[in-house]
């Protein structure tokens, strides 16, 4: 049994005094901070949005503009993630695979993750308007407008609230393109359906492997009404196809060369396979591989874009 002296020494060494900075609770909220922008999800439209920037530049990118426009669209999707997490903490709190975010778990004060997403996105919208253009940061401001206020309400409305998040998820590439130009020409509007095309298979398979999850936080997805998952599997398919031809256009509008074209039909035929796998067996393992195939599909793309561009 240990000492009245020893239980006060424990308490002691537990409590540091009011004046020492506890790091580790330092690190903690820093850590919380930074999970609220989705890391993982902006790294891939940053990356989006500097392919839209380099071809868009056609090879004479300028450093300054460049490094403002990521860094700008880093913010302002990160100030997006953040306001989504802000306005669905209670439902994220009923889903498994959110329960442990820094607002259901407590780590974070309501307040403090809407304070921080407004201040990325303003920060963001400004870097980009000083840095690139008003053009650039009012795409980004509306595409933070979509994905904020039109499609997170929309989530516990209508199953149609994917084709609705699949437009600021693709307008990324937009903002690349415009940072670069300043104009809104076909080519942007070619990357943008790639994006938008891509993004129903990445999400119809999710949404099929968190399909009681969703049900549970009251997200109105596609599988919850799809049990056998038939019409899940076939609109996978079918964007999946209708991405193949899409996937060829940089070339028809002579954005990128006949590597690219070949390199994009490999990789949308792949991933049209995954797809169609998952028609055939609608099941949890078809579905991870076909989620898997889209994290190789987008970055595989968007590499051969700023491999093989061809000159103006
Ligand atoms: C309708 C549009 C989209 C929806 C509903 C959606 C939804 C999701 C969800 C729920 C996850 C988490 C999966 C998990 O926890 O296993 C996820 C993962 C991911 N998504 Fe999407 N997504 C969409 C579009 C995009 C776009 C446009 C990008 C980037 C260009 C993207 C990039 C990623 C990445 C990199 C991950 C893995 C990161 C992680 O697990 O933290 N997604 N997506
Ligand atoms: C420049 C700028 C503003 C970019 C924003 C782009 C952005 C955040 C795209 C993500 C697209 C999207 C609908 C993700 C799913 O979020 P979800 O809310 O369904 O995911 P969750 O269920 O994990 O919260």
């Amino acid at each position: 049994m240990k000492s009245a002296a020893s239980l006060g020494q424990t308490a002691l060494a537990a409590a540091p005094p009011a004046d020492v900075v506890d790091l580790d609770a330092v690190g903690g909220r820093t850590s919380a901070y930074l999970s609220l922008t989705k890391p993982r999800i902006v790294l891939l439209v940053v990356i989006t949005v500097g392919v839209g920037f380099l071809l868009g530049a056609r090879g004479s990118a300028h450093p300054t503009t460049l490094a403002a426009t990521l860094i700008g669209s880093a913010l302002v999707a990160g100030g997006a993630s953040a306001l989504n997490m802000y306005l669905e903490r209670a439902r994220d709190a009923r889903m498994r695979r959110t329960r442990r975010r820094a607002l259901p778990s407590g780590r974070l004060a309501p307040i403090e993750a809407a304070a921080f997403g407004v201040a990325l996105g303003v920060v963001g919208t400004l870097i980009l308007l000083a840095g690139a253009n008003a053009m650039a940061a009012g795409v980004a401001l509306t595409t933070l407008i979509l994905y904020v206020c039109v499609y997170t309400p929309l989530k516990t409305m209508t199953t149609l609230n994917t084709a609705v998040g699949a437009i600021p998820g693709a307008l990324p590439a937009v903002i690349g393109w415009t940072a670069a130009t300043g104009t809104l020409s076909v080519e942007a509007w070619t990357l943008f359906l790639i994006v938008f095309l891509w993004q129903f298979p990445h999400f119809l398979a999710i949404a099929w492997i968190y399909r009681e999850d969703y049900a549970k936080g009251g997200m109105r997805m596609l599988p919850e009404f799809d049990p056998q998952g038939v019409v899940t599997g076939r609109q996978a398919t079918l964007y999946a196809l209708a991405l193949v031809p899409a996937g060829l256009l940089p070339t028809v509008v002579g954005l990128a060369g006949p590597t690219y074209f070949f390199g994009a039909l490999a990789f949308g035929l792949f991933y049209l396979t995954a797809a169609a796998r998952f028609w055939a067996d609608v099941n949890d393992a078809t579905a991870r591989r076909l989620l898997r195939a889209s994290f190789l599909y987008l970055p595989a793309v968007l590499l051969l874009l700023v491999l093989n561009p061809l000159p103006a």
